[in-house]
C-alpha cells in the first residue's frame, strides 16, 4: 500500500493570514500562536502576510482574493465571533465557514479555518492559547502539512 503524506516542513513557503480585527484580544492571540508555530517549522517569517479586516464577515473576500494572487502557497483565517443576544451569531458563522470552505476547493490554494465560534469569551480564550490550545498554532501546522502534501499530489 503506498501512503502519501505531507510533512511539515516550512521551508520557503509563503503564508497569507487573513485576520478580524473583531474581538482582536482573541484573534491577536491567534495570531501570535499561528506565527510562532509557523516560525518554529521553518517559515521565514518576511514570507508570512497578515490582513486586516473589519470582522469574520469580511474574511472570505480577502481570503479569496489573497487565494487568487498567486502569492501565497496557501493562507490561513483567523477570527472570533462570539454569540450575542440575537441570530446575528449564526449568520456569520455560517457565512464565513461556508466562504472559506470554498476558497481552497475552488482555488486549490490551500485555505484553513481558524475562526473560533463560541458562546462565551472564556471559550474564545480558551481556544487562543489557554486550555483547549490554539487554534491560530493548529492551522500553522495543518496548512504546511496540506501545502506538502499538494505538492506531491501534483
Ligand atoms: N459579532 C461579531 C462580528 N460581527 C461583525 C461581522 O463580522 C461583520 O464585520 C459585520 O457584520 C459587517 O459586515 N464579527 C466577528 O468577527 N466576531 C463577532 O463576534
Ligand atoms: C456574533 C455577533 O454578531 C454578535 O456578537 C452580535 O451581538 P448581538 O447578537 O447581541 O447583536
Amino acid at each position: 500500500m503506498q501512503e502519501i503524506k505531507g510533512s511539515f516542513n516550512g521551508n520557503n513557503l509563503k503564508i497569507g493570514i487573513a485576520i478580524a480585527r473583531f474581538n482582536s484580544t482573541v484573534t491577536s492571540k491567534l495570531l501570535d500562536g499561528a506565527v510562532d508555530t509557523l516560525v518554529r517549522h521553518g517559515v521565514n517569517e518576511d514570507e508570512i502576510q497578515t490582513v486586516w479586516v473589519s470582522g469574520a464577515f469580511e474574511i472570505p473576500t480577502v481570503a479569496k482574493i489573497m487565494a487568487e494572487s498567486g502569492k501565497y502557497d496557501g493562507l490561513i483565517t483567523l477570527g472570533a465571533v462570539i454569540r450575542g443576544e440575537t441570530s446575528h451569531y449564526d449568520l456569520v458563522c455560517k457565512a464565513v465557514a461556508d466562504g472559506v470552505a470554498k476558497i481552497g476547493i475552488e482555488t486549490g490554494i490551500p485555505t484553513l479555518f481558524g475562526v473560533v465560534t463560541t458562546d462565551t469569551v472564556d471559550q474564545a480564550m480558551d481556544r487562543a492559547g489557554l486550555k483547549s490550545g490554539n487554534k491560530g498554532s493548529e492551522c500553522a501546522m495543518d496548512v504546511i502539512e496540506m501545502i506538502n502534501l499538494k505538492k506531491s499530489l501534483v
